[in-house]
């Protein structure tokens, strides 16, 4: 499941859980980007803070992990990359790529699109206020799948930190101390210790 994870939310982990079950899958990576190039224009926190709260929020669950490519590869992030790069770490799995229902609906903007569809299985969660449809896309690669409705998002936590308003049960109890911490999302906040 790849995603900026600014922060990492119940409704990620939740749709993940999900999909694990319903597809029986050995493993769910979840893959921070490095540069989400569609974000562009906002604000988004230091990639290195996104993939710390992504293992704090993972680490308790023995099928899911985290990775780095994204990350550690630099320019902007295209799933493209992220596809190749896991199938070269796994060269025998198969790979289905997790998406919510609005990233699905964006996917045919998507750098290489076409060539997306050898490299895996998509699977399209709904997700409240997006319509969840495989229109245009190839049926015999996209998969969609209801998972219990979560009406969360990273933008609507980022608000909240900013409004001093609650994000407890929002993202998993680690995320909200390490937000605390580091005090991300506030104004000067976010500094990670090579920055000083
Ligand atoms: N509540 C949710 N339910 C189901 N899928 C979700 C939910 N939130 C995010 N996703 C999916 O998780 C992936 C990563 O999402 P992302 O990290 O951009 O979170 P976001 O909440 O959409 O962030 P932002 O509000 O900053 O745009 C995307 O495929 C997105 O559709
Ligand atoms: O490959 C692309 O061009 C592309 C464009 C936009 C988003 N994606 C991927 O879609 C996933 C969710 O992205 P986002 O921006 O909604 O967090 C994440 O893995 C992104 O790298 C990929």
């Amino acid at each position: 499941m790849g995603g900026t994870f600014d922060p990492i939310h119940h409704g990620h982990l939740v749709a993940a859980s999900e999909v694990q079950s319903l597809l029986d899958l050995d493993e769910v990576v979840f893959v921070p980007t490095g540069q989400p190039w569609q974000k562009e224009g906002r604000d988004v926190a230091p990639a290195e803070h996104r993939y710390l709260m992504t293992v704090i929020a993972t680490a308790s669950n023995p099928r899911f992990t985290v990775s780095r490519v994204d990350i550690d590869r630099p320019g902007p992030t295209y799933t493209l990359d992220t596809l190749r790069d896991l199938k070269k770490q796994r060269p025998d799995a198969e790979l289905y790529f997790i998406t919510g229902a609005d990233a699905l609906s964006q996917i045919l903007s998507w750098k290489g699109v076409d060539q997306l569809w050898d490299l895996a299985q998509f699977v399209g969660v709904t997700r409240p206020g997006h319509e969840l449809s495989d229109k245009g896309l190839p049926k015999d690669k996209v998969v969609l799948k209801e998972v219990p409705a979560m009406s969360i998002s990273s933008t609507d936590c980022r608000d909240r930190v900013r409004e001093e308003e609650p994000v407890w049960y929002l993202v998993p109890d680690g995320v909200v101390q390490y937000i605390n911490k580091y005090q991300l999302y506030l104004p000067g906040g976010g500094e990670l210790q090579e920055d000083k």
